[in-house]
């Protein structure tokens, strides 16, 4: 299993710059890369990387995806004078030339090859390339919108010649549209290239037809490109996470790609003037961490765009640290995607259910009773309650936004507790035992007697229990005190210790904690006042006991030989539990679980972007397979391949769909349709 985490920097690409006035490409300067790298100095993160050498990219490499007249156009720049290179760069929209543009450009080429080599080789686990000048507006014939090569396409293609990869994901959470990559990939289906943009209806730069959410690819590529329009400005943390657990990571969990790269642009955050969103740094850690469980963690972040120094170091430092395993920080702001970003969110899925199996069922009835997209425009523009409000007035006042930046990373950034994980030894733990883990000793007797006074002093028959259910205070109490970030336990009866466990964490002063039982829960503790959530995945409704705003059961049995949970994992369990913004987590999984390990190992990795990673998890002792493979998740181990994809059904899509119009209105991360506000 590779570890660590690569990064590519070299001072050299900080020659390319303006050399004459253009208000258009005076914000591509070299202090973007500069800064960066200096905050990941100042937060300890380049030292904890492995650092890997940039190098210049082949002229081979460049004609893998560019014609040869663009690349001789590039390099006959190198000796052209001032006039020379303004004239020359006229010729495209938004570039400029400098004479160190082609070597830095060749830079940014073989910086990205040499992390694919890194990941692919299994040198180190996945990676960033801080590069410049970006990429994914280039296209074969053209440069454009500051790109000169398109680094992240020629990677892919390279990655196909050299490791004969057939799947690859790209991941473009630029504001701007990377029409050049999309040009590129368009009929290819080993690419899915997804972006989401500011796009205002075609208003926004580069304000393309095909940058809407109906171009999904030609010929054999339909399907393979998703276009995710923002046609508004102020998009935030909860529009981001929406259009991942809506659009993007059922796609890519059907995909099952064998690499992920990312054209990381972080013009996408809060204070960049040319994407006035409102998306806060620590966003990219979610985003980062949810793609890090994907094509077994094999992931290559590459810089792309990103215009405000403060906005984007922060949220670079915010990625490298997830790449690095850190707990992922809470995400700030208010859980409810807005109205428009939900529009788009259902424009895109509609677009995209002729070409995905877990879309086969997805209800399109809405484009009957459109007589025009300007239904949709009025109903935005109706209620304004559902658009966001500007946090900052207006993300040209730096100066500003600096200010926000400062204060709002304090509290973010906590420190990591140096060990990950505890245990109580239980059988199998020898397994995983590391310095990221560590041993808890027993409690003694009459203490654990008196904490589990009350409520369940009779349910605890034997020692065996009454020992485990030490132990787990114990890791409980760690948890609270952040001594360690996560921990796990066994029991001869996770029910009762699932129930110990969450009166216990409200004691200690969890105010909202998060239960996940798998299988039957025999006794469910009282959710009225809201300090807890469970979702019971059972498989037949507990007796009575119907689904309400902190308490749901979801009945689901799993196909034998693949799993299908991830619908209800991406569809209902995250949005759900992005809503709440529980403090702690806890994972059980009583007896007869009815769902297959790969698919309660992918709950269990993906729910750990929540509480910043704190989760507790108590596994029946009779799994001890299941416990290893949770300890390993939750010690920093690549999410398994999950086994084969299996789509949902009808009748588990309807499940999940039922479920949320019903509770949409309270866990507002639910909502992936515009129905709702007509
Ligand atoms: N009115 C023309 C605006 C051009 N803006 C180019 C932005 C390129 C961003 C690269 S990430
Ligand atoms: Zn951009």
């Amino acid at each position: 299993m590779a570890s660590g985490t690569a990064l590519i920097y070299d001072e050299e690409m900080t020659t390319h710059k303006l050399l004459w006035s253009d208000p258009i490409c005076d914000i591509e300067v070299p202090e973007r890369l500069s800064s960066s790298y200096e905050q990941l100095r100042s937060y300890h993160l380049v030292e904890r990387c492995v650092h890997v050498p940039a190098r210049e990219g082949s002229e081979e490499e460049i004609l893998l995806v560019h014609s040869l007249e663009h690349l001789e156009v590039a390099k006959s720049t190198q000796t052209m004078n001032e006039e020379e290179l303004k004239r020359v760069s006229e010729n495209y929209d938004a570039f400029f030339f400098h004479p160190s543009t082609y070597r830095c450009a060749r830079l940014a080429v073989g910086a990205t090859l040499q992390l694919v080599d890194a990941v692919m080789s299994g040198k180190v686990r996945n990676g960033m390339a801080l590069v410049r000048p970006p990429g994914h507006h280039s296209q074969r014939n053209a440069a454009n919108g500051f790109c000169l090569f398109n680094n992240v396409a020629i990677a892919a293609e390279y990655a196909k010649l050299k490791y004969g990869l057939q799947r690859i994901l790209i991941v473009d959470w630029d504001v701007h549209h990377g029409q050049g990559t999309q040009y590129i990939f368009e009929e290819d289906p080993s690419v899915l290239y997804f972006s989401w943009h500011r796009y205002e209806h075609q208003e926004f730069w580069p304000s393309l037809k095909e940058s809407d959410y109906d171009a999904v690819g030609l010929g054999k590529g339909k399907g393979f490109n998703i276009n995710l329009p923002w046609n508004k400005v102020g998009m935030g943390n909860s529009d981001y996470l929406a259009a991942f657990f809506h659009v993007l990571l059922p796609t890519a969990f059907e995909f099952d790609p064998e690499l992920v790269i990312v054209s990381s642009g972080y013009d996408s955050g809060i204070g960049d003037p040319e994407g006035q969103m409102n998306a806060t740094p620590e966003v990219f850690a979610h985003l980062t961490h949810f793609l890090m469980q994907l094509a077994n963690g094999k992931l290559c972040v590459i810089l792309e765009g990103g215009y405000h120094l403060k906005s984007l170091g922060e949220s670079v430092c915010m990625t490298v640290k997830t790449l690095l395993g850190d707990p992922v920080p809470q995400v700030s702001g208010e859980m409810a995607p807005c109205l428009s970003a939900v529009e788009s969110i259902q424009n895109v899925r509609a677009a995209h259910k002729p070409y995905w199996k877990w879309l086969a069922y997805e209800d399109t009835s809405f484009l009957q009773n459109l007589s025009t997209k300007s239904h949709f425009l009025k109903t935005a523009n109706s209620n304004p309650s559902t658009e966001h409000e500007s946090k900052i007035t207006n993300n040209n006042d730096t100066v500003k936004v600096d200010r926000f930046l400062e204060l709002h990373m304090k509290n973010i950034l906590f420190p990591v507790p140096p060990i990950k994980t505890a245990t109580t030894g239980c059988e199998g733990s020898e397994h995983f035992l590391s310095e990221h883990v560590q041993l808890v000793k027993e409690m003694d007797k009459t203490e654990v007697e008196a904490l589990v006074s009350g409520f369940y002093a009779d349910l605890v028959k034997d020692n065996k229990t009454l020992l485990s259910l030490g132990s787990m205070f114990v890791i409980l109490d760690k948890i609270l005190k952040k001594e360690v970030c996560n921990g796990i336990a066994t029991s001869p009866t996770a029910a009762l210790s699932a129930a110990v466990a969450l009166r216990h964490s409200v004691r200690l002063g969890f105010q909202r904690v998060l239960c996940v039982f798998v299988g039957d829960m025999q006794m469910i503790p009282n959710t009225e006042d809201g300090k807890m959530l469970i979702i019971n995945i059972c498989e037949k409704e507990q007796s009575g006991k119907t689904s309400c705003k902190h308490y749901f059961s979801l009945n689901w049995k799993e196909d034998a030989e693949g799993n299908d949970f991830f619908s209800a994992v991406l569809g209902f369990i995250l949005p759900v539990a992005y809503s709440y913004q529980p403090n702690l987590t806890v994972i059980a999984v009583g007896p007869n679980r009815n769902l297959g390990i790969s698919g309660i190992s992918l709950l269990v990795a993906l729910i750990q972007g929540l509480a910043e990673s704190r989760i507790f998890a108590v596994i029946e002792d009779t799994e001890i397979s299941l416990m290893q493979n949770v300890a390993k998740l939750l010690v920093g181990a690549s999410t398994p391949a999950f086994g084969i994809y299996v789509p949902p059904t009808q009748e588990k899509v309807n499940r999940i769909k039922a479920l949320r119009d019903q509770f949409q209105q309270e866990w507002k991360m639910l909502q992936c349709s515009g129905d709702i506000f007509i």
